[in-house]
Order: structure tokens, then sequence, then C-alpha cells
């Protein structure tokens, strides 16, 4: 048997890609990268392809396959372009785990075409739990592939979980950093910047996932995915603001008892965590030592001043397409919040108005996702340029 698990990145020129890449290098003779995938940034791709020597690189954007072909053939690596060819590799007999860390509704195909062909799944990407969690699950209980989780909190539940009987668990507490504006005013928050909701206080991440931070709709996000991830109804999932970001989560027991996982603000736990399978690999990178923090504060999330927190309560109440319809909405609202299009507050609207304009479907199957994702997506395009003409 190969001694090194074979790995494909998804999102390889990413934060959670990157540091990835970081944890197979610090592993050689357990990690192997064989594919890797980028969405645009074809000079990195390049860059980590020489370094990793894949058997695969594909890149999303087709317009710049030929710059990626003429750098890597000469090395004989394998090169492609396009979202089919992307989830067409998840089939790959050099692939025995998939990290899916690209960011929002591209994660959903690729991930599921890697669960039908049996691989395990080191999951980043939170949005394929949040688009379609109900229909992830089902595919997984027909699938030998298991799921584990890559984003701080799940990481931190499930490191909790070890050796528990699932029926112990009363409640899943899922710490929240409570982002770069939990001093700050309802007032205030009208007038924030781009360059201030991209201030979070602990973790160094992508633009995406940081704006969700600063609207803590990550949380929301972060309960649906705790929901479908460990089949815990959202009664029993609570969000408590931690501004540390030491203690991931934890874990509440029937006989009273808490766990909880610490560890200092670095990705490159979790990830080392999921691709050892659940297993704990030694290492030298620095830790966490308590004695150089003077408090670890707990607070309850404050819902009027960050209301979309509460999104995850209701689309998971609400369920069938009502999650999907909130990413794809959000995706766009944060896009055109970085491009300055629309304010902060804006995003909230957007993702509100679009909930009220696309039909709702109770049972959704893969094409109703796509389907809602293609229609909220151009919904929400339209209220975000609407607010944009408004702001000019
Ligand atoms: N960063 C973090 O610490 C954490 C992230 N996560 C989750 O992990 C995922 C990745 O986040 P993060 O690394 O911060 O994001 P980044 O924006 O840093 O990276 C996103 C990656 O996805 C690639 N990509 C974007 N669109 C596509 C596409 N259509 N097809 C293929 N690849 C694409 C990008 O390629 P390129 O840059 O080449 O265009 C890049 O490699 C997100 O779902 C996030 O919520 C969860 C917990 C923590
Ligand atoms: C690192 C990670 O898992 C992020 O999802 C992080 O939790 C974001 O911080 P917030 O707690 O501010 O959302
Ligand atoms: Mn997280």
């Amino acid at each position: 048997m190969d001694p090194q698990k074979k790995i494909a990145v998804l999102g390889s020129t990413g934060s959670i890609g990157v540091q990835t890449l970081d944890i197979i290098a610090e592993y050689p003779d357990r990690f192997r990268a064989t594919v890797l995938v980028a969405g645009r940034n074809v000079e990195l791709l390049i860059s980590q392809a020489r370094q990793h020597r894949p058997n695969l690189a594909v890149i999303a954007d087709e317009s710049l396959y030929p710059t990626l072909r003429d750098a890597l053939a000469p090395l004989g690596i394998e090169t492609a372009a396009g979202a089919d060819a992307i989830t067409d590799a998840m089939e790959r007999d050099d692939v025995d785990t998939v990290v899916t860390a690209t960011v929002g509704y591209s994660g959903l195909a690729p991930t599921l075409r890697a669960i039908d062909a049996g691989k395990q799944i080191a999951l980043a990407n939170k949005e394929t739990m949040v688009v379609a969690g109900e229909l992830v699950t089902r595919r997984l209980d027909n699938s030998p592939s298991r799921i584990i989780p890559v984003d701080s909190e799940h990481s931190a539940i499930y490191q909790c979980m070890a050796g528990e009987e699932s029926s112990t668990v009363k409640k899943l507490l899922i710490t929240a950093s409570g982002g770069p504006f939990r001093t700050r005013s309802i007032d205030e928050l009208s007038s924030v910047t781009v360059r201030d909701a991209l201030a979070h206080p602990n973790w160094s991440m992508g633009a995406k996932i940081t704006i969700d931070s600063a609207t803590m709709l990550n949380k929301a996000f972060e309960i649906i995915e705790a929901r479908w991830l460990f089949g815990i109804t959202p009664d029993r999932i609570e969000a408590v603001v931690h501004p540390q970001s030491i203690v991931h989560s934890m874990v509440e027991f029937t006989d009273g008892s808490v766990k909880a996982q610490l560890g200092i603000p670095d990705m490159h736990l979790p990830i080392r965590y999921a691709l050892g399978d659940a297993s704990r690999l030694a290492t030298n990178r620095p830790g966490l030592r308590l004695q150089d923090y003077d408090r670890l504060e707990f607070f309850r999330p404050d819902t009027e001043k960050f209301p979309l927190i509460n999104m995850a309560y209701y689309a998971l109440e609400r369920g069938g397409n009502t999650a999907c319809v909130i990413n794809a909405a959000n995706e766009i609202a944060v896009d055109a919040f970085l491009h300055e299009r629309i304010g902060y507050l804006d995003i909230q609207r957007t993702i509100e108005s679009t909930l009220n304009d696309v039909p709702f479907i109770a049972s959704p199957g893969y094409d109703d996702y796509v389907a809602t994702n293609t229609l909220a997506r151009r919904i929400a395009e339209e209220h975000t340029k609407s607010r944009f003409d408004k702001k000019r």
C-alpha cells in the first residue's frame, strides 16, 4: 500500500489552500499533493506546482489555460481548465482525500462528486453544507466517504466528541470572535468601510469569509454547517461570543460536563487534524501558552446589532432551498460591498429582499439547488444595482 495519502487541494491558492500545502510539506512521508485546483491566480498555481509536483493542475478560469499548460507541460504535469474539469478530477485514482478550500457555491459540485467517488473529505468550504447540507448528508449515507471538518469550530466540536456517545450530547456551543464591529454601536455600522470590515481581530482569512465574520453571517453558516455535520437539531446549537478566539468551540453533555478545544487562532491545526484522519500529528509550530492571556471572555451574541446570526434558525426552520438563497444573495452582496458598490448594512437588506423574491422549494434535488443559486444570484444582483443607483 502507498504510505503517502494522495491529496487534491481545491482552492490551493487561497488562505486555507496555502496552509494545506504547508501541512503537506511538513509531513512529506505521509502526504502528497496529487491535484491542485485554483480559480484565477495562475502564477501562484504554477509556482505551487513547481514545488509540489502534482500529477494534475486545474485552473477554473479557462482563459488562463494556455499560460498554465505552457508552464507545466515541460515538467510533465497534466493540466486542465474549467468547472467540469475540476469536478471530474474528484474521481481520479490518484486522489484519496479532497480538501475543499474553494470559496462559495463553487464547492458544492466537486464535493458531491468526491462523495459519490468514495473519497475522504477535509471540508473547509462551509457553503457546501449551507447550500445543500441535507443532500450532502443523504449522499454520505450511501458512500464510504467521511467528512472531517476543517472549519475551526467544527474541528473543535469533532475533537470534543471523540470517544463520546452521540446520545450524551446536550448542546453545541459555537464560539464567535464577534468580528471587527463587536464593540461598535449600531449607529456606527451604517458608515463602516471595506477596510474596517476586513480588519478581523484574530484570524487572517480570505476576503469573503472575513466579511461574513464582520456581519456575523459566518456564525449563522456555522450553525447550519453543525446541524448537518453532527446531526443536531438547531435548538441545541448556540453561538457564544468569545473575543479571544482561543476556545474554538464547546460541547455540553447530558451529565453537565462541558468539553472545549483550545488553541491559538491558526488554521494549521484543524487542517493537520483533518488530513491526519482525526489523529494528532506532532508539530514544532508554536502552540498555545495560556499564561500569555489575561482573560478569556464569553458573552451572549448581540442579535439586534448582528441580526444575520438568526438567519441560521430561520433557514433551518423553513428548510428547502432557503439557505441556498441566503448563500447566493450573500455572495453577490459581499462582492458588491468589497467593490464599494453597496454599504455594509446593504448586505443584510440584499439577502432579505432576495429571500422575498425567490420561490420556495420544499424538497429540492440537486438541479433545484443549481436553479435556485442561478436565480437568487440574478435577483440579488438587481437589488445591489438598485442600491448602488440610490447611493450615487
Ligand atoms: N480562511 C480561513 O481561515 C477559513 C476558511 N474557511 C472556509 O474555507 C473556504 C476557503 O476560504 P479562504 O481560503 O479564506 O478563501 P480564499 O478567498 O483565500 O481562497 C479561495 C480559493 O478558492 C479558489 N476559487 C475561487 N473561486 C473558484 C472557483 N469558481 N473554482 C475553483 N476555485 C475557486 C481561489 O482561487 P484564486 O485565488 O486562484 O482565484 C482560492 O484558491 C471558504 O468556504 C471559507 O468559508 C473556513 C474556516 C476558516
Ligand atoms: C477560522 C475560522 O474557523 C473562521 O470561521 C472564524 O471562526 C471566523 O471568525 P468569527 O468567529 O469572527 O466568525
Ligand atoms: Mn469558523
